[in-house]
């Protein structure tokens, strides 16, 4: 997967894309990121990205040539649709990401990421390029920059062979749609608190029934809409029957 990035600030993607796992992705060759600084799309002698807003108002709006110039370069013409390939604009107005959105994107062969800076892009890049909006949560960023790098970080866990394979179960028990169980690690008994009995049991049945109770019990504590609607296997039925119990429901 080839991830292009239209930016004001290059240099903010250096030390978060080429750390840990993303870092190591990417020397594996699972995907490419290719952050492109929209200065050099330019064509004033001042470099100039943004100006000021038609009908007035307060702040400044990126202008649309940069982007056209570095959207042609990397793509052609925005009449070639390419299948595979995903032209995405970061902004509060768009489709809240989720992790099956983050799925989906990990099969796309191209991504091309848009972050505005300022009030914004100019509405003539959106109607032209954009495929997709899409927005990490309800709230303003100064950019969308962090959004994309979020992004890029929920994607990167699905390329095949990005995670160690000790990460790949968190994956399948994570993606069920319940919240995480809890996690432990040595000593079994630190500050007086103890690790719960079943997970120091060695009885790999056991383990996994507890853990999917105290994920059933923490969805239903913290995210109980993640609940409604879904119908449950006669196993997870009882567990989650003794988890409602256990929390005293
Ligand atoms: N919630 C988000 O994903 C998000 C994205 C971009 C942004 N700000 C950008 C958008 C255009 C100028 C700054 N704020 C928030």
């Amino acid at each position: 997967m080839n991830i292009h990035i239209l930016t004001i600030f290059p240099e903010m993607f250096q030390g978060p894309m080429s750390s840990s796992i993303i870092g190591r992705a990417c020397q594996k060759g699972l995907l490419s990121i290719e952050p492109h600084n929209l200065r050099d799309y330019t064509k004033d002698k001042h470099r100039q990205v943004d100006d000021t807003p038609y009908g007035g108002g307060a702040g400044m709006v990126m202008k649309a040539e940069p982007f056209f110039e570095a959207l042609t370069e990397l793509t052609g013409s925005p009449k070639q649709k390419k299948v595979g390939r995903k032209i995405i604009m970061l902004t509060p107005q768009g489709a809240t990401f989720t992790q099956k959105k983050a799925q989906e994107l990990a099969t796309m062969s191209e991504i091309i990421f848009l972050c505005g800076r300022y009030e914004g892009i100019d509405e003539r890049v959106r109607q032209t390029w954009v495929d997709e909006e899409i927005s990490i949560g309800d709230y303003i960023l100064t950019g969308g920059e962090l959004a994309t790098m979020v992004i890029i970080d929920a994607l990167v866990r699905f390329l095949p062979g990005a995670l160690g394979d000790e990460m790949s179960a968190q994956e399948e028990s994570f993606s069920d749609g319940l919240l995480e169980y809890p996690q432990y690690t040595k000593p079994a008994t630190w500050q007086g608190m103890t690790v719960p009995a079943p997970l120091l049991s060695g009885h790999h049945e056991q383990i996994r029934k507890w853990r999917r109770k105290e994920a059933f019990k923490r969805t239903y504590q913290f995210r109980p809409e993640l609940l409604r609607g879904r119908s449950l296997s006669i196993e997870d039925q009882i567990l989650f029957a003794e988890a409602l119990q256990e929390l005293g429901m």
